[in-house]
């Protein structure tokens, strides 16, 4: 009854509930900056008995929100929430690492992401509206379901030989996330950029992985005198970037054949020669355009190689799940009857039960970020008015775990089942015999589930990454015979675990895998 009042209170006089803070306007700002997997865990507490919190990063007031109709107002189109401003002040001059004069040129542009103009801007230049053309080459180029087949043929073709160069029969030792980390990358990469980065920079896979353990700091901005080690591997990751920028457009003929190509072997993928050739015309700096490119390498890597990883993972300590998800690959393709070489059909794999139910239960598990808006016109969400300027974040961790809506059948939302996303059918089969017909369907609400974030900043390659993904699964469950060895530490050293979430990821981006899962596998065609 008091809590009841208290809340009822704060409702009619404005605002949101705070977040204990021990000193206020420090400690809260300090646990996010460092630890932001406890911060997510007191927030995910907080947001049990109230759908909207509050807490002070520095000066900024920060609403955290959860609950349907929360999620759904914040990723909803409308004049009170941008996620431009945010891209201005945080992401392209710490991330991207975009000049001030360049920065500026974007914060100019208020006019939004969609084809008409924001009211009141019409009359801003078109060929500086810079959010609307990127957001138009993605929605041309890379979310069509044309452009993500393309991407994931090129990545499979490109994948499929690395691993057709091992011995067929024989038993060979591997690390699972490492080779994740390896193949993965540098096939997805190839199918988007071109495979030339990799042989100018020979060591471009190991320095993109030390650019994904620092992104976390460059957002959050600490000073690079506190700790300068993110902004160098920064640079030497940009630098690299430059180097095939400069090799790409020394060699690429923008006036021949190749420039409306779907792949080829300079730029890549029609999005990316379309993205630099913008780059160029809009005249940004070349050290720029390489933190554009550079960023978007992460954003194709960064969640989709750990995600498939996590899925391995449980796919290999599970016995009878590899069985059943090797049956799926066989139901989606047909076998060469001497050599045992599988054709899948890439569309048939990607909507089979099973798999699909183990891809959405690895997303949900595991990937945590925070979409996050800021407010630029005072409006009410769930009775309380945000303020305007504050940022609004609705972490999808939380969603992610709630019980209420996850919870099946003895199955915590906490836990890897990978069934919870099939449901059994009753029909018949040809003969008129009852069967029961696994069908893929979502065990919880769609506003609970977000991790392609949502409304206009709506991960653009999703499409392919789901492709990737479970083809990725899907191939590597059928090549091989796998045993399971050992759990270790990342460095090799012999560990007591399993694996758990890197909770250093939290909040940002999908949490990999803290432990290497060692087998033996034997290639069967
Ligand atoms: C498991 C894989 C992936 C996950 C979970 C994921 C998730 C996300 C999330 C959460 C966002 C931010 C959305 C927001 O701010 O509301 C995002 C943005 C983006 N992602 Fe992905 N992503 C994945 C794979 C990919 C791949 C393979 C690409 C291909 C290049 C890609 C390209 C992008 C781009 C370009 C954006 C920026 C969109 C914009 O601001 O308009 N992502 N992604």
């Amino acid at each position: 009854m008091v809590v009841a009042t208290f809340v009822l209170w704060h409702k009619r006089f404005g605002d949101a509930q705070c977040l204990d803070d021990t000193i206020p306007f420090v400690s809260n700002t300090y646990q996010y900056m460092t630890n932001q997997k406890r911060f997510l865990e007191r927030a995910t507490d907080a947001l049990k008995n109230n759908n909207i919190i509050k807490f002070y990063l520095g000066p900024m007031t920060v609403y955290m929100v959860a609950g349907t109709r929360n999620v759904q107002a914040m990723f909803r189109q409308s004049d009170n929430l941008s996620s431009e401003i945010m891209m201005v002040h945080l992401v392209l001059p710490r991330v991207y690492g975009l000049t001030k004069a360049e920065v500026a040129r974007w914060e100019r542009d208020k006019t939004g992401r969609l084809e008409t103009p924001a009211p009141g801007t019409e009359s801003h230049p078109k060929d500086q509206r810079y959010f609307f053309t990127l957001e138009h080459i993605y929605s041309q180029y890379l979310k069509p379901k044309r452009h993500a087949n393309l991407l994931m043929e090129t990545y499979f073709r490109s994948f499929s030989q690395k691993l057709d160069m091992l011995p067929i029969g024989t038993w060979v030792d591997v690390n699972m996330f490492d080779l994740c980390k390896r193949d993965m990358t540098q096939s997805a990469m190839t199918a988007l950029i071109g495979p030339s980065i990799f042989e100018l920079n020979p060591d471009f896979i190991d320095t993109f992985w030390e650019f994904d353990s620092i992104i976390v700091f460059l957002f959050t901005g600490l000073p690079s005198w506190l700790n300068p080690r993110p902004r160098r591997v920064q640079q030497r990751y940009f630098s690299m970037v430059r180097k095939y920028l400069d090799y790409a457009w020394a060699n690429f003929d923008r006036n021949g054949p190749t420039a409306t190509a779907d792949w080829e072997p300079y730029f890549g993928a029609r999005v990316a020669r379309e993205l630099n050739m913008w780059f160029r015309d809009t005249g940004l700096c070349e050290q720029s355009a390489a933190g554009f490119l550079g960023t978007l390498l992460f954003a194709e890597n960064g969640n989709s190689v750990p995600i498939a990883t996590w899925g391995m993972m449980e796919i290999i300590r599970d016995p009878s799940l590899f069985e059943a998800v090797r049956e799926e690959v066989i139901q989606a393709s047909t076998a060469d009857p001497v050599t045992g070489a599988r054709v899948i059909d890439a569309q048939k794999l990607i909507s089979s039960p099973l798999l699909q139910s183990v891809y959405t239960e690895i997303l949900r598990l595991h990937m945590s970020f925070n979409p996050t808006r800021q407010v630029t016109k005072p409006f009410k969400m769930d009775g309380y008015t945000l303020k305007k300027g504050a940022m609004v974040q609705a972490p999808m961790h939380v969603a992610h775990y709630d019980e209420a809506v996850w919870s099946v059948d003895g199955h915590s939302a906490s836990q890897f089942w990978a069934e919870r996303h099939v449901k059994y059918i009753e029909t018949k089969d040809q003969s008129g015999k009852s069967i029961r017909k696994p069908e893929f369907a979502m065990a919880g609400r769609p506003s609970s589930y977000f991790p392609y974030g949502g409304g206009t900043s709506l991960c653009a390659g999703r499409n392919f990454a789901k492709g990737e993904i479970i083809m990725t699964l899907g191939l590597l469950v059928s090549k091989f015979d796998i045993e399971f060895v050992a759990w270790t530490q990342l460095d090799g050293s012999p560990s007591d675990r399993a694996a758990q979430n890197d909770g250093r990821w939290a909040g940002a981006a999908a949490m990999p895998p803290d432990r290497e899962m060692k087998l033996r596998w034997k290639r069967l065609w």
